[in-house]
């Protein structure tokens, strides 16, 4: 009998239709989150579920399902902050990722991100489709020439690194990081064991460290103050490492240059304070948006559930 798994959102055919071959599968045609109960329920019904971004399965919603039937989560996405990781292997419940999947698309997003906010590209859209311009001068809108300067990354892992490259070979810049842990680069790369002082020698200061109790709140106040009033702070994370309150204050006192936001603190709300800047470029969470980076992401997801359930085996992407 074929195993029964729930994938927790409508997903490319290319996903599905191996999906099909290998279990008995439920797709849940809503695009918005799990509510507690519809997880409750998960953890119930079937052997394995695919969740991604948004479906909390905090520790009360363990809790209340005292040997669940199911026996895996594999995430769609490399970041698992909405999983309590420690509530599920308790309950027995096997948490993976999909990581390098992920890697270019948001490493790419990540340099959207950069070009944008340093060379006030949103601000010029805004600016054309009002109606408003009134033609080019030697002195209108100018930015951060960003060739040959320095990008800070925070968190110099897989997708760090995939950005600190892009940098370095295609945009000729100093890369300079603060990670958890030190790292053997295949480039050159300045370590800091300061943050706030990483954030006073950069450009550019890039957010690629993973969210949860540990980085919550990292970009700080203290972050923004250090910074020069020419950078540029650029946010592919999770919105909670920034703490939206201090960087919505620093972009209204000019206290840096600008901002590139893929990921908001409490997302999908983007408070309207952040939405009247100028000074702020903001993305819809659009890091692996492209068609065959979901379709890898799904496999990757695929193969840890049938490596599980089918297989026996602990998922190749165990988190
Ligand atoms: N915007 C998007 O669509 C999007 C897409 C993919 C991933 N992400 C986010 O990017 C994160 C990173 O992904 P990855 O594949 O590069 O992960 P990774 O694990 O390869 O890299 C994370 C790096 O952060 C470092 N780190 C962890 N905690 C730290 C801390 N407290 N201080 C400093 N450094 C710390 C780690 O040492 C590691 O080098 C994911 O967890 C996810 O939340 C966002
Ligand atoms: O972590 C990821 O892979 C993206 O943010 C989508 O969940």
């Amino acid at each position: 009998m074929l195993k029964k798994i729930l994938i927790a959102r409508p997903l490319p055919e290319a996903v599905l239709a191996p999906a099909y071959a290998a279990f008995e599968v439920d797709v849940r045609p809503h695009t918005h989150p799990l509510s507690g109960d519809e997880m409750r329920n998960a953890l119930r019904d079937y052997d394995g579920v695919m969740p991604t971004l948004g479906d909390v399965f905090s520790a009360e919603v363990f809790a209340d399902v005292p040997n669940p039937r199911c026996s895996i989560l594999a995430n769609f996405g490399v970041g698992f902050n909405h999983i309590d990781t420690d509530a599920a292997h308790g309950a027995g419940v096997v948490v993976s990722n999909t990581p390098g999947a992920v890697t270019d698309a948001t490493a790419d997003t990540a340099m959207t991100l950069i070009l944008m906010s340093a060379r006030r590209a949103g601000e010029g859209e805004r600016l054309v489709r009002s109606g408003a311009w009134a033609g080019w001068h030697p002195t209108q809108m100018l930015g951060l020439h960003v060739t040959g300067k320095t990008v800070g990354i925070v968190g110099m892992g897989r997708i760090g690194q995939a950005i600190a490259r892009r940098c370095h070979l295609g945009f000729e810049m100093q890369v300079a990081y603060f990670s958890r842990s030190p790292k053997d680069l295949d480039f050159k790369a300045t370590p800091y064991d300061s943050l706030t002082a990483l954030a006073a020698e950069v450009d550019v200061l890039v957010v690629a460290v993973p969210g949860g109790a540990a980085t919550h709140h990292l970009i700080g106040a203290d972050v923004f103050a250090a910074m020069k009033p020419t950078a540029h702070l650029v946010n592919i994370a999770r919105g909670d490492v920034v703490e939206e309150a201090a960087l919505i204050a620093a972009l209204q006192e000019d206290d840096i240059a600008g901002a590139g936001l893929d990921v908001y603190e409490f997302e999908p709300q983007v408070p309207q304070a952040l939405r009247d800047l100028e000074n702020v470029v903001l993305l819809p969470h659009l890091g692996t948006a492209a068609l065959e980076v979901r379709v890898d992401m799904g496999l990757m997801a695929l193969d840890n559930l049938v490596a599980h359930l089918n297989g026996g085996q602990t998922p190749p992407n165990a988190v």
